[in-house]
């Protein structure tokens, strides 16, 4: 049995608790959110893991593993501190480990701590090919990233568009994977994703549509390097709680904790 605490309780954490109810191998034993929010958690958690404390920090709690569905402040609140107690990390906010310095600080923890943090592949696949290839060479990696234009909201893109009114796929970013993690930080973590396992921030090139003809969140990936070269597009469905999410960024975690909780890993 695997003893898991969650840092998080929304789209992702009740999307994940959800699916893994009936799993006998992995048990919730805490889910840590802000203050604020612990009313609300409480309640979702009472339903989905009964037997789960909801606490604002994880204290003295040593758990087999600890999960991040959170967000950026969680990292540097809860995630940096358990590596360096020698607690076992997944992250699922890569978006975040834009910011200069975050992943050095991060693996220096897990050092520390003689532990490892798993960085998890989220919405977007072939990063287990990504990273194999790059150990061969790496020459390109475009990512072209399509929502539709509602899913633009609260980002630069309302400023510079009438995104209701958009009748064709407009493209509101082209550029490094750096500078879209800088303008749009809640959309990055797939870029963030693909340039952690490839070529890295600055080299990695990306470009993000507004698109009038798509429901789902459109992910493009094309990398070219001595291995030879793949295109991958994914058409993720996005989570009714939360558009900006798709659903196999649920489904990608619940599988790292079957990795780690079952007898068979793939
Ligand atoms: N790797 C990937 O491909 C993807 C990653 N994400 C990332 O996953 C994260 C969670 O996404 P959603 O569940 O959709 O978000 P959400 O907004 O539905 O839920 C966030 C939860 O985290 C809690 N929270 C916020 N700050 C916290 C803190 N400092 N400490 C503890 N708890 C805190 C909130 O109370 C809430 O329960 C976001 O950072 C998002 O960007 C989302 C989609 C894809
Ligand atoms: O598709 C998703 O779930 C998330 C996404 O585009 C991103 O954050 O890069």
């Amino acid at each position: 049995m695997l003893h898991v605490s969650m840092i998080g309780c929304g789209a992702i954490g009740v999307g994940v608790m959800e699916i893994l109810k009936s799993d006998p191998e992995v048990a919730f034993d805490m889910v840590v959110v802000p203050e604020a929010h612990m009313e609300r958690a409480r309640s979702t958690v009472s339903t989905l893991a009964p037997t789960a404390r909801v606490v604002s920090r994880l204290g003295d709690e040593r758990p087999d593993l600890l999960i991040e569905c959170a967000g950026h402040q969680a990292i540097a609140e809860h995630i940096i501190p358990a590596l360096e107690r020698g607690i076992p990390c997944m992250v699922v906010s890569i978006g975040a480990l834009s910011e200069p310095g975050l992943v050095d600080k991060l693996e220096a923890a897990a050092r520390a701590g003689k532990t490892q943090v798993q960085l998890l592949s989220g919405a977007i696949g072939a990063i287990d090919a990504l990273a194999a290839a790059k150990v061969g060479g790496l020459e390109s990696v475009v990512y072209t990233g399509r929502k539709p234009p509602q899913a633009w909201k609260d980002t630069p893109a309302e400023a510079a568009f009438d995104l209701d009114a958009l009748k064709e796929p407009t493209v509101i970013f082209e550029g490094s994977a750096r500078e879209a993690a800088r303008l749009y930080p809640k959309n990055a973590n797939v870029a963030a994703t693909l340039s952690l396992a490839g070529l890295g921030l600055d080299q990695t090139r990306v470009r993000l549509y507004a698109d009038p003809g798509v429901s789902e969140n459109v992910h493009y990936v094309e990398a070219r390097g001595a291995f030879g070269g793949f295109e991958l597009t994914m058409r993720g469905k996005p989570l009714a709680a939360n558009p900006k999410t798709s659903a196999l960024t649920v489904y990608s975690v619940v599988r790292a904790l079957g990795n780690r909780a079952h007898a068979l890993s793939i």
